[in-house]
């Protein structure tokens, strides 16, 4: 393998909108060239040579022309009209001064399965090709009608021994049918002719309906691209790698946004094939430094919200030790626990606005952490800071909270604060922040799992899906390695009904404790607004699991839900909503249960959403 970077490629049909669109969110994003995807030229007014320029305008190489489909035939009338039809798009090809077309594997009735015979097809068409200067990249779709497997493609492509012909080798197909890319190994790397990446979320349903909906960039889904990506380049392959993602998100969702995304897919994809081939000095970016934890949660407020959370925080034993010295900013902390309230959110209105609007993450080395966001091409924020302020630097995730990369120290952030004075008190056992949970717009949540394993090197657990009230719920938890940073996000499957109402899911951050009971009932005391679970839970739960008939008490009693996995058990509560989307949680771990809760969600959520329903019409 050289060291000479690869081209980076994205298929236009992994794009949103026009062309038009497609090619300056493909340009923007730092795309060195593109997949024209035939239905994309189609439907354009611009000309075949137009597109070219346009292209060239923009530092766009066009590397490959597809899909041309169903080749070849058992009817040799037929047969000879494909090769007129191909010779068509030659001429396109020509214009456009691209030298590869895609050729799928057939999936019409009268598709060749006659190895021999197929051979000879494709032979003749790489034959006509080949007179042309062009050259014809054979792929194997999963659901072709005889060629499925990039085997038997292979063995169409050896056969027909032709210089016009090789091999499209497509991650989506090979892996989604258990393929080997070990194999690749035998295949000469000239006839490597093309690259198509993207991965997919483990599922169990029609190949062709994962292929067409699921489809994910590299380093969102399940399947393990860096090895896939790794034995092509190893069988001698040196033409782009280039996204081929279809996605029913990705084409609704603003291109700009979803090239920039794929574009991270493929830096996420190089570090990762870097790191597993040292001796070949392939550029590495700059690592991500280990998140050592929590220092701070920081939620906007306004005039309303602001006075609830800090009477709320008072009553869970918070203490306010900290004042910003230039920004209307409070500090709020008990144990290792610290929240800001930052009040520069104005909209006294209705209950008051709430939400996650940053995460303080500490880092080994900060100023790495903001390098490597950049590297990753997450949007870095610029800073406005005062005299005696610390230098800070964060990046804003998909969803726009802020992630801020701190050191806690004596010249850390810390220092922005000036002590109100305030004794940290006896609180109520609350010693951290075990996790925050946050609620993703509808694009962006494979895009948000990304960015937090490229940008912040955690990783993406598995994906759940849950029924909630107001339709199905995905979550997936991201962590590190120490779990010292563990972060829930969520989103909704489908569009949100038009009956549910208008506020969407409210965020949350989980507070940690080493005794859920006593902290309850210390909360119970201060007249924290806990939120009350149905009779009917505890009832469900005391079926289900044997609790010591204390802790069903202090359930039932103080409205708190338990949940086991297969390493240990989790008992949690809720607050209120405060404000319009934000509530907290105090959780505490038992042995070495790693999940959040989720199966209670749903039932928590009903719960919310009864007690904003009281709420709204005047109950306390
Ligand atoms: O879904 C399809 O038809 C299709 C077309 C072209 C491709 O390269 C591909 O992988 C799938
Ligand atoms: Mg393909």
């Amino acid at each position: 393998m050289s060291a000479e970077p690869l081209r980076r490629a994205v298929a236009t049909v992994c794009l949103s909108g026009t062309l038009e669109d497609k090619l300056a969110a493909a340009s923007a994003a730092g795309f060195g060239g593109i997949e024209v995807f035939e239905p994309d030229l189609v439907a354009s007014p611009w000309s075949p040579a137009e597109l070219a320029a346009r292209c060239a305008d923009l530092g766009l190489s066009i590397d490959l022309y597809q899909p041309f489909r169903d080749l070849d035939s058992t009817d040799p009338a037929r047969f000879d009209r494909n090769l007129r039809r191909a010779e068509a798009k030659f001429d396109v090809m020509a214009a456009l001064g691209v030298d590869t077309v895609l050729v799928c594997s057939s999936v019409a009735p009268d598709a060749v399965d006659d190895a021999d015979l197929l051979a000879e097809q494709l032979a003749t068409a790489a034959a006509r090709a080949g007179e042309r200067g062009l050259r014809i990249a054979y792929e194997a779709l999963a659901w072709g009608r005889h060629v499925s497997t990039w085997e038997r493609s292979w063995d169409a492509v050896r056969r027909a021994d032709s210089p016009a012909l090789g091999l499209c080798l497509d991650s989506f197909h090979v892996l989604s049918r258990g393929g080997d890319p070990a194999g690749f190994a035998a295949v000469p790397g000239e006839k490597l002719f093309f690259l198509q990446l993207a991965d997919a979320p483990h599922l169990q349903m029609d190949v062709l309906q994962w292929s067409r909906h699921h489809r994910l960039f590299p380093g969102q889904g399940a399947f393990d691209l860096p090895r896939f990506v790794g034995c092509v380049l190893a069988a001698g392959y040196t033409g782009p790698l280039s996204l081929e993602v279809f996605n029913d998100v990705y084409r609704q969702a603003d291109p700009a946004r979803t090239a920039v995304d794929a574009m991270r897919s493929l830096q996420w994809l190089e570090e990762a094939l870097a790191l597993r081939r040292p001796d070949a000095g392939l550029p590495l970016p700059p690592a991500a430094p280990a998140l050592t934890g929590w220092s701070f949660t920081e939620l906007a407020v306004d005039g309303v919200s602001g006075p609830q959370l800090a009477g709320v925080l008072d009553a869970l034993g918070f203490a306010h030790t900290g004042q910003h010295r230039s920004k209307p900013v409070q500090l709020w902390e008990q144990g290792r626990a610290r929240v800001l309230l930052n009040a520069s959110v104005v909209r006294p209105a209705g209950p008051g606005v709430a939400s996650v609007a940053a995460l303080g993450l500490e880092s080994a080395d900060p100023q790495r952490s903001a390098a490597r966001a950049e590297a990753m091409s997450a949007p870095v924020l610029p800073r406005t800071r005062g005299a005696a302020e610390a230098e800070l630097s964060a990046v804003a995730a998909p969803d726009d909270t802020q992630v801020f990369f701190t050191r806690t120290g004596p010249d850390g952030w810390p220092a922005d604060f000036l002590p109100t004075g305030r004794p940290p008190g006896p609180g109520t056992g609350i010693t951290g922040i075990d996790h925050v949970g946050l609620t993703q717009p509808f694009d962006a949540f494979d895009e948000a799992g990304l960015f937090y394993r490229a940008v912040l090197g955690l990783d993406p657990q598995e994906v759940t899906e849950l029924a909630a009230p107001f339709g199905l719920v995905r979550t997936r938890a991201v962590t590190g390695p120490d779990r010292a940073v563990r972060l829930t996000l969520s989103v909704s499957a489908l569009r949100r009904g038009g009956w549910a109402p208008g506020v969407p899911e409210p965020q949350h951050v989980a507070l940690a404790t080493d005794d859920l009971v006593a902290t309850a009932r210390a909360l119970r005391a201060a007249g924290a607004p806990l939120l009350s679970i149905p009779a009917n839970y505890a009832d469900d739960l005391a079926a289900r699991v044997d609790l010591p008939d204390d802790l069903l008490a202090a359930v039932r009693e103080h409205g708190l839900m338990y949940e086991e996995d297969a390493h240990g058990g989790y008992l949690h509560l809720a607050t209120d909503v405060l404000g319009d989307r934000v509530f907290l949680e105090v959780v505490q771990r038992l042995g070495g249960y790693d999940g959040y809760g989720t199966t209670d969600a749903p039932v928590r959520m009903a719960a919310h959403r009864r007690r904003r329903q009281a709420l709204s019409t005047g109950g306390r």
